[in-house]
């Protein structure tokens, strides 16, 4: 077993991931089976990171600054290899100065000057670029009015498109529901959705998985996750099983889909008041941007906090992961049941096997990298509030799943040339999502990797640096790129009788433009001119000379 560097307790300095600048941390523990340590930055993030990571505070000089003693790097950076750099200097006389260590905040840096004679520059980092404070109100969604407009017409319109999905002739306008109360609501289907719910978080609770660190919020805390989704999509899948090997029916499901939809949004209504009110306790670093606001109808749709637990239970990766992903998958198999007993098909028909297939490989896609939806935007900034809690227990289960309703109702005859064509282009938008996602995680992740030296990225003054080849040279987007080609190629086995089914092409290409908008401001916030020179150097944001 190789000997380790460092004793638990030890004081040393560690290298902020993505960046070349040190702080000082504690040694916490160490893992012989991952060779990771274990540290706790002086601000209380805490960071598993590799030994070659972490210097003996020996390796670092004192400066005086503003009257303080600070501790700067000794060494100038290479370019390629900053560690070795910062290991030749060590020999240097002045870096053997031992003195009692007083360090600054650490939000203080000294940036590696270019130029190896010239004095270092010492940079606090608002000063550096033109980033905003976090206090900085930004509105998104159209603000109240927004909020008010989306909370009011998103319920209706999930039952006009779950309507219309079971409608024979599917056009449109072909809206003339006959309903009473009770075609919209029955207590039995709620306590059904209730124990649904309490299962997928029994499952989110198990104690197997590992465990991940989120990114560092805003507050400067950095949360622990279990990673177990793809587990608990596992077990559902073994207790599916065994409740049709009891002919236990499933497509009670389907019979009272508007049902289960209004229990979904009851509950959905429940849990944003929930976090809402508890949010009146909760302290000012635990709040979203946009719970600054002070604005009701907007911090209610936005969220107030950012990631309210109960105990160590997380309502919004619960909310996401668990409910919104294993509900997806879980809806498409109950219509994949309700066509072969509405058409009396022996197997399913090929287009809603392709619609199940393609949307499964896209949920095991998410749950494989499960860690990468904790550096999502809903994770990491937004609060948790109706916008989440409706989009997570309603939208994704009932809206994400329209497809295969749609194909219960209104099979398609599909040559095999169709097929063939559409598996080749959901294989090409899934390449895309799939290699650019994984490539800028992996470089988020240890920029230093060697696998990815072929890759070219810029600095920035932040720390982190910013791909701007392979696909992230292609667009700033390609990601987003890949999803919306998914997205379509999901639309065309439902044929092109109507267009309804084509409804989640168009929400997809909507929520990612509109999400790019979103994603580029905190972006700019974060990077101020860096993210303009990354711009100017990737000029198209989704697709190249459109847009
Ligand atoms: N099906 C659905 O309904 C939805 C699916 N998605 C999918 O989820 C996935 C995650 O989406 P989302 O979190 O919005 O976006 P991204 O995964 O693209 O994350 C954006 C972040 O990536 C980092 N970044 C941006 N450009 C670069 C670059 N050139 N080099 C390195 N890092 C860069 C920045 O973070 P930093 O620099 O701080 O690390 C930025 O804030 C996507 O694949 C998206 O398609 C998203 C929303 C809805
Ligand atoms: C006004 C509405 C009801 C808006 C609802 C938006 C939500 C449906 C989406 C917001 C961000 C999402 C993400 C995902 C699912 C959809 C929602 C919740 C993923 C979990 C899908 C799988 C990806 O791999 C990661 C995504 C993160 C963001």
């Amino acid at each position: 077993m190789p000997s380790r560097r460092f004793n638990n307790g030890d004081t040393a300095m560690a290298r902020w991931p993505g960046s070349s600048l040190y702080f000082e941390v504690q040694i916490v523990s160490y893992d012989p089976s991952t060779q990771l340590y274990s540290v706790l930055f002086k601000d209380g993030t805490d960071m598993e990171l590799k030994e070659n990571e972490i210097k003996k505070l020996q390796d670092f000089a004192v400066e005086k600054r503003n009257g303080e003693d600070v501790v700067a790097r000794r060494a100038l950076l290479h370019e390629q290899s900053p560690v070795i750099q910062a290991e030749e200097k060590v020999e240097e006389p002045q870096a053997k100065n031992e003195k009692v260590l007083r360090y600054s905040k650490r939000k203080e840096y000294f940036l590696e000057s270019d130029n190896k004679e010239g004095p270092k520059e010492f940079i606090s980092k608002p000063e550096a670029t033109n980033i905003l404070p976090d206090e900085y109100p930004v509105v998104e969604f159209g603000g109240a009015i927004g909020a008010a407009l989306s909370m009011l017409s998103m319920p209706p319109l999930l039952y006009y498109l779950v309507y219309m999905c079971t409608q024979e002739d599917a056009s449109l306008c072909n809206f003339y529901p006959h309903w009473t109360f009770s075609d919209l609501w029955d207590s039995t289907v709620f306590g059904y959705f209730a124990l649904w719910i309490l299962l997928l978080a029994l499952l989110h609770l198990l104690p197997i998985g590992k465990i991940a660190h989120g990114v560092r919020l805003a507050n400067g805390k950095r949360l622990r996750y279990r990673i177990n989704g793809l587990l608990a999509l596992f077990l559902v899948g073994i207790l599916v099983a065994v409740l049709s090997y009891q002919r236990i029916s499933l497509l009670y499901v389907y019979d009272h889909l508007h049902q289960f939809a209004a229990s979904a949004t009851l509950l959905s209504l429940m849990l944003s008041a929930y976090v809402f009110i508890r949010s009146r306790t909760a302290s000012q670093e635990d709040l979203s941007t946009a719970g600054k606001s002070g604005n009701l109808i907007y911090t209610f749709f936005m969220g107030r906090e950012l990631n309210p637990h109960i105990g160590k239970f997380d309502l919004k990766h619960f909310s996401a992961v668990h409910v919104a992903l294993i509900g997806w998958v879980f809806n498409n198999f109950i219509m994949l049941l309700a066509e072969m007993n509405v058409q009396q098909l022996e197997i399913p028909s090929p287009s809603m096997i392709l619609v199940n297939a393609f949307q499964l490989l896209y949920v095991l896609h998410a749950l494989w990298h499960q860690e990468n939806i904790l550096t999502s935007l809903d994770i990491a900034h937004d609060g948790f509030g109706f916008m989440l809690a409706f989009g997570n227990l309603v939208w994704v289960p009932f809206v994400y799943s329209l497809q295969a309703l749609y194909l219960v109702k209104h099979p398609v005859e599909i040559s095999q040339a169709a097929l063939a064509a559409i598996v080749a282009l959901n294989t090409f938008g899934y390449v895309i999502f799939r290699r650019a996602n994984n490539l800028k995680n992996a470089f988020r992740k240890n920029p230093e990797d060697p696998r990815l030296s072929y890759l070219n990225s810029i600095p920035t003054s932040y720390g982190s640096q910013l791909l701007i080849s392979g696909w992230w040279g292609f667009v700033r987007h390609p990601n987003y790129l890949g999803d919306i080609i998914m997205a379509w190629a999901w639309c065309l086995p439902c044929g092109f009788d109507y267009i309804l089914p084509y409804f989640y092409g168009f929400f997809l290409t909507g929520l990612l433009i509109h999400r790019v908008s979103r994603v580029e401001h905190q972006c700019r916030r974060k990077y101020g001119h860096d993210w303009d020179k990354y711009c100017k150097l990737v000029p198209y944001r989704i697709v190249p000379y459109v847009y």
